[in-house]
């Protein structure tokens, strides 16, 4: 038998996955050693990094062949977001942050690159494309989440962000694109499927440099 598409391009990004376990900000939330400058920094760019996602998702969406799929993307444009955009509200008060002060922080460079990616590539390519471009985004985030729910967190800010993405109700998100997702790549031309995968692989990328660009503090050079 051979693997499904999924299982295919996780394949792929096996390193990469490994080596975003092994970054210091993700041993950090487990160990608690983790600097709040630095996760205080991790939510203010992920609040633009949603906004522009629940755009990308909804794009996509819009590119489905039936009303069953677009559907499951705009309901996940619009709850999956608000529910990952509530943690940030819950947390920001216990980290001094007003919510209201974020807008005054700009999207640093990796979250403009990552982001225009995502954009671009659900605007720009079929709907297999845009499927695999946000991918990494669900399931990267449900496997960290769950593997750091085993290790649990000393800290309860940094055990409350674990808790969300290593829950049953992002598993149970995730899972529903993956089965999308192996129904749809199950039947690509040998080229689709090619930009697709690369799709994947690049924004997993995006993902290890969006937690190494909070562990940086990433600044805009001039
Ligand atoms: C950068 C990033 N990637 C993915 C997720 C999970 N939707 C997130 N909140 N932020």
């Amino acid at each position: 038998m051979t693997d499904s598409w999924t299982t295919r391009l996780w394949t792929q990004v096996e390193p990469t996955y490994r080596a975003i376990l092994a970054h210091p900000f993700l041993t950090g939330l487990t160990d608690g050693s983790l600097e709040q400058t630095r996760f205080a920094y991790y939510l203010a760019q992920d609040a633009h990094y949603l906004r522009d996602y629940a755009r990308a998702l909804a794009v996509v969406g819009a590119k489905a062949a039936t009303h069953a799929d677009t559907g499951l993307f705009a309901r996940h444009a619009a709850e999956t977001v608000a529910v990952e955009l509530a943690l940030h509200e819950t947390l920001l008060p216990q980290l001094g942050l007003d919510p209201a002060e974020l807008d005054a922080i700009a999207p640093s460079p990796t979250t403009t690159a990552y982001t225009s990616y995502l954009l671009a590539a659900a605007y720009g390519g079929t709907f297999a494309e845009g499927v695999a471009a946000v991918l990494p985004c669900y399931w990267i985030y449900q496997r960290v989440g769950a593997e750091l729910a085993g290790r649990g967190s000393p800290d309860p800010r940094y055990a409350r962000w674990i808790d969300t993405y290593g829950g049953d109700a992002f598993a149970a998100t995730v899972s529903e694109v993956l089965a999308l997702a192996d129904r749809i790549g199950a039947a690509l031309a040998p080229d689709e499927s090619a930009r697709a995968a690369r799709h994947f692989a690049t924004t997993s990328r995006y993902e290890w440099m969006f937690w190494d660009a909070a562990w940086r503090r990433e600044a805009w050079p001039v």
